[in-house]
């Protein structure tokens, strides 16, 4: 065989491989250590005691056992007394012949048996004295004999015995433990006391018992201790009747935080308690820590206030809004500046800024915001419904962009702090904040959109309800503040659409869940109950993650308190910023730039009114407008090709007409069937709408 027909008669086979095909996308088992699982099954094993599991609960059994050793000698000579007393209550019914004349006297037979008790008593009394008489001359005698040594031992056996005979009844704490699982004394969080106040508040039955899932500890200034309920009741009940709980353990409700415990180490039946020792908002309140920060990153949380607990709570501000509402002086534009200082402080931040207040608070950010007025005439709001007009048509414009970018700068149609930050792009974090936005929402002055006459609130109202709706994902942020959180002035539609609400002070449980939401006092959550000495305590309902919430629907937080030499620092230290990061625009950089208005586009997005009819306007634009139809608002661009086939006109023609009536062609991107980018010539439809829209305007 010669090397051709050899290399012809050895087929040549694929190298085979011997190993296994691994999907490292699925989460792989992570190999655990021998003191991984020593560890795991520590923590979860029901036979280790809770106090051997965690630091803090070792910590506060050594304190219970101190303090118990501490007291021992106390109660101790209080068990001898009881006991003492007890022994001469039975000494007293035994000498009296109790039983036997009670008896008689309940037959009717006293006078009968008189004599007969008469000289029982007698005679017990003289056992009486006999004894006594005995036992001190035994006494006597063993001191001569024995020096008095014994006698110590006698009376100290005697008072064990006596303390054996005082000790605590049945249920009391100190003899059975009333919750199941170990117990020792505790200062002031006595179990006995707890399961009774959950009886009496009636959120267990009377036959029903609490288990003990972790021992009070002193958390704070307070005792926290956590419990699981019987088997059919709720946690989310306690949060409910936490006043009623409140009352039956003694304290103002304001001093009781319930929890539900959520995740892998709760269920709908554990419950978290925390009991201040004396009112958590007596004490002066806290500065903000934005005044320490040099700058602040809008994307994140902005610390906004503490519970009572002292934790701190922070709110999201960045794709959400908020709406905080209560009666006059109770911290409404307090709570609405430390949102907005944290996004001062992010020079990449965009601000509007509108103070129907009329007053001082607001000044200071004049120098950082891009649009700012203070006052509340009818010209002021007219001023406010166009910046909205403007925002709607801001946002407008960032979705069709953000659909023209490509998948890994805008994943999703959502901007991202990468997109926010590219001057280029053009698409920052905008931040409208509006106090006492009852004033434009029930202004009466009438205004024409697009042919229909509307009242300038309603028209605000439809603005901001469509802005709550969309602008969030665009990265506008809305933050309205109101003294008068009804529903008629804070349409329902532009309620149910602010993500994040905080409720201080109101006047009746109707206000605090036109704030909070529906049933949101059924839930326990009513901020007609804070008290007015708490200025800045509020009710937060937020929107998405806050930290150390958990998943807490909402809490009770007391706000950072921000005086106006504050703010002013903040707003200052926001302008530096600005100013090195070179985006000061608009009023604050000194020129008050004229809001773009697009009105019918406007019109037509929060459908509140019809564009004129078609007919007025001028060919091509009457019959471009009639095919393109509702893909007027849909599509971004159309080709020229596309309208001139469609149409059947003669393209330069067509070229030069649509130019004259303001719409000349642009470059523009299209993708074809094979899904090949292409540049072609043709229209933007904002540049025709903007056409249709002069020509309307047009006298
Ligand atoms: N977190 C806080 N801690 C302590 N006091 C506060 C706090 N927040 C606000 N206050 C006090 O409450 C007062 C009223 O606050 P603010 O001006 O914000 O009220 P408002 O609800 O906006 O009032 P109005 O409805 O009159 O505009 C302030 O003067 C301030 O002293």
């Amino acid at each position: 065989m010669n090397d051709q027909q050899r290399s012809q008669a050895v087929e040549k086979a694929e190298p085979v491989y011997d190993a296994e095909l691994v999907d490292d996308t699925l989460p792989q088992p992570r190999p655990r250590s021998r003191w991984h699982r020593l560890r795991r099954w520590w923590l979860i094993s029901p036979r280790v005691p809770a106090t051997l599991k965690s630091k803090a609960q070792a910590r506060q059994a050594l304190k219970d056992l101190i303090v118990a050793l501490l007291k021992s000698p106390w109660r101790y000579v209080g068990a001898v007394v009881r006991g003492a007393i007890a022994g001469l209550r039975w000494w007293r019914q035994w000498v009296t012949v109790r039983e036997y004349r009670e008896a008689a006297e309940h037959q009717e037979k006293l006078a009968d048996k008189f004599i007969e008790i008469r000289a029982l008593t007698l005679f017990r009394w003289r056992v009486t004295g006999a004894v006594i008489a005995t036992a001190m001359l035994a006494g006597l005698a063993i001191v001569l004999i024995w020096g008095p040594r014994p006698l110590w031992l006698t009376m100290a056996a005697g008072s064990v015995g006596l303390a054996v005979l005082g000790r605590r009844k049945e249920g009391s704490p100190g003899r059975k433990p009333a919750l199941a699982g170990p117990r020792t004394l505790t200062w002031t969080m006595d179990p006995q006391v707890l399961v009774d106040a959950f009886r009496d508040a009636k959120l267990i039955g009377k036959d029903e018992m609490l288990r003990l899932v972790e021992r009070a500890t002193r958390v704070g200034d307070g005792w926290a201790v956590t419990v699981d309920l019987p088997a059919t009741r709720k946690a989310a009940d306690v949060i409910k009747n936490r006043e009623a709980l409140a009352s039956a353990l003694a304290v103002d409700e304001v001093q009781l935080i319930v929890e539900r415990v959520r995740g892998n180490g709760g269920h709908a039946g554990r419950v978290a308690l925390w009991v201040a020792d004396t009112d958590p908002y007596a004490s002066p309140p806290l500065r903000t820590p934005l005044l320490q920060a040099e700058r602040w990153d809008a994307w994140q949380p902005v610390p906004f206030g503490r519970d009572a607990r002292n934790r701190q709570i922070d709110l999201p501000l960045v794709w959400t809004s908020l709406l905080v509402g209560a009666i006059p002086r109770q911290g409404k534009t307090f709570a609405a500046r430390l949102a907005a200082a944290g996004l001062i402080l992010d020079p990449w931040t965009r601000l509007y800024i509108a103070d129907f207040k009329a007053g001082k608070d607001w000044d200071a950010a004049a120098q950082v915001a891009h649009r700012f007025m203070s006052g509340d005439e009818p010209e002021h709001v007219l001023a406010l419904k166009n910046w909205l007009v403007e925002l709607v048509g801001e946002v407008q414009g960032r979705y069709r962009r953000m659909r023209q970018l490509d998948d890994e700068i805008c994943p999703e149609s959502k901007i991202t702090p990468v997109i926010s930050r590219d001057p280029a792009l053009d698409m920052p974090v905008t931040a409208i904040f509006i106090d006492e936005v009852q004033v434009p929402l029930e202004d009466r002055t009438p205004v024409d959109v697009q042919g229909k006459k509307l009242t300038a609130g309603e028209y605000v109202g439809e603005l901001l309800t469509w802005l709550a709706k969309k602008g969030p994902a665009a990265g506008i942020v809305l933050v309205l503040a109101t003294q008068r959180p009804d529903s008629k002035t804070i349409p329902s539609g532009l309620r149910a659409v602010l993500g994040s609400r905080f409720a201080l002070r109101v006047m009746d449980w109707r206000d605090s869940n036109i704030v909070l939401g529906e049933q949101m006092n059924t839930r326990g959550y009513d901020s007609s109950r804070l008290l007015p000495s708490h200025k800045g305590v509020g009710i937060l309902r937020p929107d998405g993650e806050t930290r150390s919430s958990g998943d807490t629907l909402a809490m009770t937080v007391r706000t950072y308190y921000m005086p106006n030499e504050d703010w002013q620092a903040i707003c200052r230290r926001g302008r530096t910023l600005r100013e090195q990061a070179g985006t000061l625009t608009g009023h604050a950089g000194g020129h008050e730039a004229i809001p773009v208005l697009d009105h019918a586009g406007v019109a037509r997005a929060i459908g509140g009114a019809k564009p004129r009819p078609q007919a007025e306007l001028p060919e091509p634009l009457a019959a471009v407008v009639e095919y393109l139809g509702r893909d007027l608002d849909e599509r971004d661009f159309v080709p020229t090709a596309e309208l001139v086939e469609a149409l059947d006109v003669e393209p330069t023609a067509f070229g030069r007409q649509m130019g004259e009536l303001g719409c000349p062609p642009e470059r523009g991107r299209v993708t074809d069937d094979s899904g090949t980018v292409r540049q072609v010539r043709g229209y933007t439809t904002r540049a025709i709408r903007e056409a249709i829209e002069s020509w309307n305007e047009a006298p």
